[in-house]
């Protein structure tokens, strides 16, 4: 991707997980929803992505999103997911049709089938042993409001790209934590995103060539459910942590790069 990259949600975890790992790699556009504490190095917008114009700038010259703006908490109340993440997500992609822009990726989430998650399946499904995988074809199952906004979000982007051409990578993000999987955490630890892995995998989706996408976002654990078989195939992904190689927040094993 040679063109300016717009980075909604900037100023949070994932956004700074990306740019700790891509700061270099990309004319970088930063919208933040308030003003960020330090002066960024990046171009940058203070902006509502619920609001059409604050949209229409924040798409204004790029060939690429990665929309990462809102609400992210599983409890989060309806009102709220309503208008941050699926009139948002909306408005973002209204913007980015009308000014033409390539690729879109989507910050979905493993909330959109949390409730895959059954009282018969846990928790076996979290330990490396058993061969129970979601692999991104099957049909979202929320277990909470937000995941229904994040299973909105990847099928507004099914619409946009259906009907406008517009090239759409949904990335299921598991459990993003900086330096060590979460502790004492089984269900954290299979879908474990690393720091390095998160920006990888954006990174992936920015330079693949693909037309519509849901692939999960989680680093190569030995305890998954979630298949990575697809992010490999397609988006060339491949992750160098595991949180099997971590005892606590000690790492035991180093990564092979
Ligand atoms: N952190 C994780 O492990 C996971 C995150 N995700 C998704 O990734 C995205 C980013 O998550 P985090 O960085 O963890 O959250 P965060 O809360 O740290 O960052 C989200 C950012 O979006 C901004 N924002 C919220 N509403 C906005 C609006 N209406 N207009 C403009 N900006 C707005 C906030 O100011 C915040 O800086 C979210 O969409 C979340 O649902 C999905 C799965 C796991
Ligand atoms: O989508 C998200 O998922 C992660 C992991 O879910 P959790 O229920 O295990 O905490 C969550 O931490 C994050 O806030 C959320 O946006």
């Amino acid at each position: 991707m040679d063109d300016p990259v717009l980075l909604t949600g900037a100023g949070g975890a994932v956004g700074e997980a990306i740019l700790e790992g891509l700061e270099e790699d990309y004319y970088w556009k930063l919208m933040f929803h308030n003003p960020p504490a330090e002066q960024p190095n990046h171009e940058y917008l203070i902006g509502d992505v619920d609001n059409p114009e604050d949209a229409r700038r924040a798409v204004e010259g790029v060939g690429a999103v990665i929309h990462l703006a809102g609400d992210p908490r599983p409890e989060a109340p309806w009102d709220s997911v309503l208008a941050n993440n699926i009139d948002g997500t909306q408005k973002m992609y209204e913007a980015a049709i009308e000014e033409g822009v390539e690729k879109f990726i989507f910050a979905s989430s493993n909330h959109a089938v949390g409730s895959f998650e059954t009282d018969q399946r846990t928790p076996e499904m979290y330990r490396p042993d058993d061969d129970f995988r979601l692999d991104g074809s099957e049909f979202p199952r929320p277990g909470n409001l937000y995941g229904v906004s994040k299973a909105t979000g990847e099928v507004l982007g099914r619409y946009y790209h259906d009907e406008h051409g517009i090239k759409v990578c949904n990335i299921r993000i598991g459990n993003l934590t900086r330096g060590h999987p979460p502790i004492d955490y089984e269900r954290g630890q299979a879908m474990w995103l690393s720091y390095p892995d998160c920006a990888h995998i954006h990174q992936c989706a920015l330079e693949a060539d693909y037309e519509f996408e849901i692939v999960y976002g989680i680093s190569d654990n030995d305890r998954k459910y979630y298949s990575i078989d697809r992010a490999k195939e397609v988006l060339n992904y491949r992750p160098q942590d595991n949180s099997a190689h971590f005892e606590g927040d000690e790492r035991v094993v180093e990564p092979d790069v």
